[in-house]
C-alpha cells in the first residue's frame, strides 16, 4: 500500500516520477532467458533489479500475462512478490463490469490471499459507470487508476464526443471527481494528448495522471511536464517498450537501466523547474 504522502515523498526522493511498464513478450525477451524455469519472470526480475533506484513506480500488463494461461498467472503473482514494497505498483487490466463481477476482480488483483497478489493500484475503464467502481474502493488505501483521455489514435471516437457539459472524457472526470477524492484516484492521460494536460487540470488539479506513450508512442515529457505538472509533481509516466526492450542481449537490463536513467535525468530538470525539489 502506498499512500498520496508516500509517493511524494518517493518522487521527491529519487528524483523521478518514472513507471516502468512490465509489458513483457515472450516473443522479444533475449534467447538465453528461455533456458530459465519462468523465462518472464527471470527477465522481469533482472529489469526490476536494474531500474528500482530510478523509478517510483511499475506496471505489469495483465494481457501479457493472461495471454500465456496458469504459466502467464504464475509469472504475474511471482512478479508482484518480487516488485519493491516502496514502489507503486500498478496493474494496468482495464477492467470495469457489474458490481458483482468488479468485485471478483477487485478480489483478483487486490486480495493476496486469496488471489496471490495485491496490486497498489488497477486501471478501470469508467464506461459502466459508478457501480463498476466501487467495489474497488472497498479496499482501504487502494488507488483507482481510471481511463480518461487515452493516447490511442481512437481516443477520437468516444473520448471527444460532445455531452453538452464539455468533452466525453471531461464528464468522465468530472463524474468520478464525485467518487473518491485524489488521495484515491488517478486519471489515465496519454503523453500524446499533452496540449490537453492544461485543460485536465481544470478538474483535475490535484490528482495524479499516469501518462503512458512516452517513448515508443512518440510523446514528450517535456510538454506533458510543461502543461501538466503541479507542486506535488502529480505525474506518474509510464514507458515500457523503450525501456524494456532497449536491449535484447546478455546486456538487456543494464540497456534497460541506461535508458531509465536517461529518463529520470529528464525527470530530475523538470521537478527542478517546477519547484518540486
Ligand atoms: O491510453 C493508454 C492507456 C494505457 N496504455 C498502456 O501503457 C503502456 C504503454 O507502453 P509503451 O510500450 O511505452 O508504448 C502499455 O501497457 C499500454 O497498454 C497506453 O499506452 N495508453
Amino acid at each position: 500500500m502506498i499512500s498520496r504522502r508516500q509517493l511524494i515523498d518517493q518522487i521527491k526522493q529519487k528524483k523521478s516520477f518514472l513507471c516502468v511498464g512490465l509489458d513483457t513478450d515472450i516473443d522479444k525477451i533475449p534467447e538465453f532467458l528461455k533456458n530459465y524455469p519462468d523465462p518472464i519472470f527471470e527477465f522481469n526480475k533482472r529489469i526490476i533489479d536494474a531500474t528500482k533506484d530510478l523509478c517510483v513506480s511499475y506496471k505489469p500488463n495483465a494481457a501479457f500475462y493472461e495471454a500465456r494461461g496458469i504459466k502467464g498467472l504464475q509469472s504475474l503473482i511471482d512478479t508482484w512478490k518480487y516488485l519493491p514494497r516502496d514502489t507503486l505498483n500498478i496493474i494496468d487490466a482495464k477492467r470495469g463490469d457489474i458490481g458483482n463481477t468488479s468485485d471478483k476482480y477487485a478480489t483478483a488483483f487486490f486480495n493476496e490471499e486469496a488471489s496471490g497478489m495485491s496490486f497498489d493500484a488497477i486501471t478501470i475503464t469508467p464506461y459502466m459507470g459508478n457501480d463498476s467502481v466501487t467495489p474497488y474502493l472497498k479496499y482501504d488505501g487502494k488507488w483507482i487508476i481510471i481511463l480518461a483521455l487515452t493516447s490511442s489514435v481512437g481516443s477520437k471516437d468516444f473520448q471527444y464526443l460532445e455531452t453538452g457539459d464539455g468533452y466525453l472524457y471531461e464528464t468522465v472526470i468530472q463524474k468520478a471527481n464525485t467518487w473518491a477524492g485524489a488521495d484515491r484516484i488517478m486519471y489515465v492521460v496519454g503523453a500524446t494528448k499533452s496540449t490537453e494536460f492544461t485543460n485536465i487540470r481544470k478538474y483535475a488539479p490535484d490528482n495524479f495522471l499516469l501518462v503512458p506513450g512516452v517513448g515508443a508512442q512518440g510523446g514528450s515529457l517535456e510538454e506533458v511536464c510543461k502543461y501538466g505538472i503541479t507542486k506535488d509533481c502529480g505525474l506518474i509516466v509510464n514507458a515500457s517498450r523503450s525501456i524494456i526492450y532497449a536491449g535484447n542481449d546478455e546486456n538487456f537490463a543494464e540497456a534497460a537501466r541506461a535508458e531509465a536513467l536517461l529518463i529520470q535525468q529528464q525527470m530530475e530538470v523538470e521537478l527542478e523547474k517546477a519547484g518540486v525539489i
